[in-house]
């Protein structure tokens, strides 16, 4: 048995965590006094006595709790954008390859990847890895997702919103247009990419799924006469052994969800399923995952169970 702490447990991800770590075999929870949950002291404490801490915060409260942690021993996983680029840190995508999986065990500071970035990282980091794709190559990236991404501000903005607003939100919205979405740093650093995508982030009313879409054409592979069929052998051969990750068959748009891809049919899974798409040069990449799940929670659990040595899927 081992303790954990959640700082943030009142938020989307934290609750979400909690939920998790409840029907854990292994943990047991160290809980704040709601009251005191933005508490210096409070939080100090509890940060130095568990065996791991969950850090789900805005950046800067998740930098303010890093360094909170004053001993050698307690493990830290933070859902934010803080420290996913910072050398000190590992970045917590295990799926990425052997010796990533490896540095996730050794380390006490792992960085939950951000969920947009998890769907893309799947995608293109095999392929520049395998040399399917030149690291200079321009990618662009779209990205559906449902509105908890947004965290307690941006689920009142739809849930609680007087009638004008609700008629704005009711359609999928494109946002992030200063194409400088905070992502972008993990997503070119872990792929290894020359330049960071164009990356268009749309949000829809819908409360938690996404689907992230990477297009290319055939001439942008290392070797252009490639066909999209061996992209997906490529990918499938990656992930022969992901607990976590799916290829799907070549081409399936007839059979899934009826010709629709449903961004929320991975819900309540740490699942992120590929699919490969094509048609002569044309090349589409898919990531369906909860945002939730892979893209936060799950996978914050999925790298606790990795640092304390357990089965990956545990509570998963
Ligand atoms: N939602 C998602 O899909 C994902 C979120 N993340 C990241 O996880 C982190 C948390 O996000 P999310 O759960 O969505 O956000 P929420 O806004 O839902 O929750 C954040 C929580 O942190 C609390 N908080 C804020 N400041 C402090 C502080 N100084 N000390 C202690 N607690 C504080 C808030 O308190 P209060 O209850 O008073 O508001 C709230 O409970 C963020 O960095 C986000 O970027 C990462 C991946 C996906
Ligand atoms: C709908 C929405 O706003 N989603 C968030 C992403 C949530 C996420 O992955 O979290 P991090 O903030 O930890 O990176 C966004 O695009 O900024």
């Amino acid at each position: 048995m081992f303790t954990v702490f959640v700082d943030g447990q009142e938020g989307t991800t934290g609750l979400q965590i909690k939920e998790r770590l409840d029907k854990h075999p292994e943990v047991t929870l160290l809980e704040i006094d709601p009251a005191e949950r933005k508490s210096v002291d409070a939080r100090q404490a509890l940060l130095n006595a568990a065996d791991v801490a969950f850090l789900c915060l805005p950046d800067s409260a998740a930098k303010e709790s890093a360094a909170l942690v004053t001993n050698d021993t307690t493990r830290l996983i933070d859902a934010s954008t803080a420290h996913r680029t910072d050398p000190a840190w590992v970045y917590g995508l295990p799926e990425i390859n052997a010796e990533q999986r490896q540095r996730i065990a050794q380390s006490r500071r792992v960085a939950n990847p951000g969920c947009h970035a998890t769907g893309f990282n799947l995608l293109v980091a095999p392929l520049v890895a395998r040399g399917l794709l030149h690291p200079s190559t321009p990618l662009s990236c779209q990205s559906l997702t449902g509105y908890s991404g947004g965290g307690k501000a941006m689920i009142a903005q739809y849930e609680d919103a007087d009638t004008e607003q609700r008629a704005r939100l009711q359609g999928p919205a494109h946002y992030g247009l200063n194409l400088n979405h905070k992502h972008l740093p993990e997503m070119q650093a872990v792929c290894g990419l020359a330049l960071p995508p164009v990356f268009t982030p749309v949000v829809g009313p819908f409360y938690q799924g996404m689907v992230v879409t990477v297009p290319l054409h055939a001439a942008q592979l290392t070797m252009p006469n490639r066909h999209a069929e061996a992209v997906r052998d490529a990918l499938a051969e990656h992930y022969a052994d992901s607990t976590f990750v799916q290829v799907q068959p070549y081409n399936v748009e007839g059979s899934v969800d009826g010709g629709f891809i449903n961004p929320q049919a991975a819900n309540g899974t740490n699942q992120n399923q590929i699919f490969v798409f094509g048609h002569g040069e044309r090349i589409l990449l898919m990531s369906r995952l909860d945002n939730l799940g892979k893209g936060a929670s799950g996978a914050a659990v999925q790298n606790m169970n990795i640092m304390m040595g357990l089965p990956e899927q545990l509570s998963l």
